[in-house]
């Protein structure tokens, strides 16, 4: 996927009301990373930030930032025309305040994963959307994230890169061999996105008892914005 300090610059900002976010008289609470983003909570607006991340010792330009952003937000927003809004929340771009980064980053380092702090937020904008943890009831909410991956296989051209002992595999599955080979996992999940998409009532339902089962980096649920797998 392209990365915002490398993305070519097309559109202007110019074009576009961008607001500066106060974070001053914000709560924010550090709710969960993948690799590209860190995602932080605006406790009373239920709203949550998407930091775009980088390696340290990299510093992406922040014009190509607002691009990539620019871009992400196009991207979304086709899918929700596509999906339906009330499936997708569209984000908003925000101007972080200078000198904010650093201030950020310091107060979040003690909550993130070890193996993830070699990149940090260090750009002038980020993502501002609704919390999907977030509702309006006393009653507590329990949100379910699926980390799908991709549901289909590659054309014939790579093909004998995805079989495995004589059988074609999907790329999910066969990177559980990768992973267990780099320590990365202890086990190989059963599940599989091709049984997921299937449409087949049994395999999605095996794909989701696989899931539960062995939840990996493919399964979060949370109660409130508390995770609990
Ligand atoms: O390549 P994969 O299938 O390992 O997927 C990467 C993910 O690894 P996973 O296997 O889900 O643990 C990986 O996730 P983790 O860092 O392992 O949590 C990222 O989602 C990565 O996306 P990006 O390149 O940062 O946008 C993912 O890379 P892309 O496939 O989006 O390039
Ligand atoms: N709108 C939201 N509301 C609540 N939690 C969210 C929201 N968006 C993201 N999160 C949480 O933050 C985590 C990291 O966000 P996200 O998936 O955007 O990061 P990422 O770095 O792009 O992931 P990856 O690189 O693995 O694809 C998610 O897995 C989810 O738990």
């Amino acid at each position: 996927m392209q990365r915002w300090g490398w993305g070519p610059a097309r559109s202007s900002q110019r074009s576009m009301m961008i607001n500066t976010l106060d974070l001053q008289s914000t709560e924010l609470v550090y709710v969960a990373e993948g690799n590209a983003n860190i995602v932080l909570k605006l406790t009373k607006l239920k709203q949550v930030l998407r930091l775009p991340k980088l390696e340290k010792s990299k510093g992406g330009g922040d014009h190509e930032l607002f691009c990539y952003l620019h871009r992400s937000v196009k991207y979304i927003s086709i899918l929700a025309d596509m999906c339906g809004h009330e499936f997708i929340f569209l984000p908003r771009i925000v101007k972080i305040p200078e000198d904010e980064a650093k201030r950020i980053n310091e107060f979040i380092t003690n909550f993130r994963p070890v193996n993830r702090l070699g990149k940090e937020f260090n750009g002038k904008y980020a993502m501002l959307m609704q919390d999907a943890t977030a509702g309006s009831t006393s009653e507590p909410i329990y949100s379910v994230e699926i980390k799908p991956k991709q549901g289909w296989i590659f054309d014939n051209t790579i093909d004998h890169i995805f079989r495995l002992q004589g059988v074609k595999r999907c790329r999910y599955c066969c990177m559980q061999y990768l992973k267990m080979k780099m320590e990365k996992i202890s086990s190989r999940s059963k599940y599989c996105p091709m049984d997921l998409f299937s449409g087949n009532v049994n395999r999605m339902r095996k794909a989701i008892e696989a899931i539960l089962y062995e939840p990996q980096n493919n399964l979060r649920i949370f109660k409130n914005w508390k995770s609990c797998i």
